[in-house]
């Protein structure tokens, strides 16, 4: 199968290259070529006049199935909205709403430009299946509580995923180790996940620093701070680590994390929402330390439009350094696309467009008032696109929305079945 794109403003996001007019031919999964005036015959044609065209864009830390619990409980302390509504709430949820309820998640986020998202979650086969027939590229992971007793049960699932998936659905289903966070990890069950991991050469996806409770309650328990336990259990001796958050990170932490194999998805407007605090993104950066984006889970988010946390990121960066010559919008878009892909380390797969690599692309309509005119198309992608101005999503060579439509999800059916399901899951908490 083979597809060009004609005729469209290419942004490769390799670092230092500039936009330009040209046209891409994918063949298979891949991009063949890149350049001007391709003269090939191809099964279908895209006419990108007008659009920009740029790698999809990468969600680095989700928790796809709350979708279903999208908009009801806003508004609450962190603790309080996972103990007294989302852990209840999940306690509900059967494994087709969870397919269901990723699904629903993979649709907004085709829809708004997303094309990967690593995942962290219960009933893990569910969203591999989802993501297989839906065509979406995912890094999953099953969530590990270590707190309550059947922790043993929870390791043997996260193995059962990683063996059954891991490379999976043509190479778009990768997988992690999911210890959820320091404080519902302790020591001994954290110590034989990160054995396994690195036996396995397996990363690992774990949640830290998110809230100030969360460094009350390890300077209680253990007299550390969260990253220093972390570091403490060996957890980057011999491991990739993808960590979410890193909001209440010290200096001393971040020198901790220099040199780590992974990085930091940073979830700005989950953040803000719940009033977390603001990650130290640019002190990170300057260390060297990898930073991606992600949107949380939109039962705290409440969106999975990778452009609102593009924007959300960058102006908090600007404002918390009281400079708005930081995270310009290059470098921005740099953590949504090529940083995020070495997230979940598939920079060698996606996260540019170049010649070889597979071929996850969105195109952008321009055509739009709010877009227009034109002076920097980094700009009006960092500071004034959305989501809905997302035209045409492709994964590895796949159109999976043409022209706003989905391809790969029949949308009414999908309405139909999350809106049963999740009136049946709500009225149980
Ligand atoms: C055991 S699967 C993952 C687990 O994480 C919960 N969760 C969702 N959002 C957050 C967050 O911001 N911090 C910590 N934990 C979170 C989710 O509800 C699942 O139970
Ligand atoms: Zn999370």
């Amino acid at each position: 199968m083979k597809t060009l794109i004609k005729d469209v403003t290419i942004l490769t996001m390799v670092p230092d290259a500039t936009p330009f007019q040209g046209d891409i031919l994918i063949e298979g999964s891949r991009i063949k070529q890149i350049g001007d005036q391709i003269q090939e015959s191809a099964d279908e044609v895209l006419y990108g006049n007008g659009m920009v065209a740029m790698p999809g864009l990468i969600n680095a830390h989700q928790h796809s199935p709350m979708s279903l619990l999208k908009g009801f409980s806003d508004d609450l302390k962190l603790m309080e909205w996972l103990e007294k509504k989302m852990l209840p709430a999940e306690a509900q949820m059967t494994p087709e709403d969870i397919y269901w309820g990723a699904k629903l998640s993979m649709a907004e986020m085709i829809k708004s430009g997303t094309t990967a998202f690593a995942d962290m979650y219960i009933h893990m086969s569910e969203i591999a299946s989802a993501v297989k027939e839906v065509g979406m590229r995912a890094s999953l992971t099953r969530g590990l509580v270590f707190m309550e007793d059947d922790g043993g049960k929870r390791l043997a699932e996260a193995m059962d995923l990683i063996e059954k998936w891991h490379g999976t659905a043509d190479g778009r289903i990768t997988t992690m180790f999911g210890p959820h966070a320091p404080y519902t990890c302790p020591p001994d069950p954290l110590k034989e996940v990160i054995q396994l991991a690195e036996n396995m050469a397996i990363p690992i996806h774990i949640h830290l620093a998110e809230t100030r409770e969360e460094m009350a309650k390890m300077a209680e328990r253990y007299h550390q701070t969260p990253t220093a336990y972390l570091v403490n259990q060996g957890l980057f001796d011999a491991c990739h680590v993808l960590l979410a958050h890193g909001v209440h990170v010290t200096q001393r932490d971040m020198e901790l994390l220099q040199g780590m194999r992974g990085g930091v998805s940073h979830n700005p407007v989950s953040n803000l929402k719940l009033a977390c605090g603001i990650a130290p993104v640019f002190e990170m950066m300057n260390l060297g330390i990898t930073v991606g984006l992600g949107t949380d889970g939109s039962g705290s988010a409440t969106t999975l439009d990778m452009f609102e946390e593009i924007k959300a990121a960058t102006w908090l960066q600007k404002l918390n350094q009281n400079d708005p010559s930081v995270l310009p919008a290059d470098q921005t878009l740099r953590m949504a696309t090529l940083e995020g892909a070495k997230l979940l380390r598939i920079e060698h797969q996606v996260g540019t467009l170049e010649v070889g690599k597979q071929a996850d692309i969105i195109l952008i309509d321009m055509n739009k008032p709010h877009l227009q005119p034109i002076h920097h198309i980094e700009a009006l992608l960092a500071y004034s696109v959305n989501g809905a101005d997302v035209h045409t999503t492709i994964v590895n060579g796949k159109i999976l929305m043409r022209n706003r439509v989905l391809v790969t999800i029949d949308e009414e059916e999908l309405i139909e079945q999350v809106k049963t399901r999740a009136k049946r899951i709500v009225a149980g908490v």
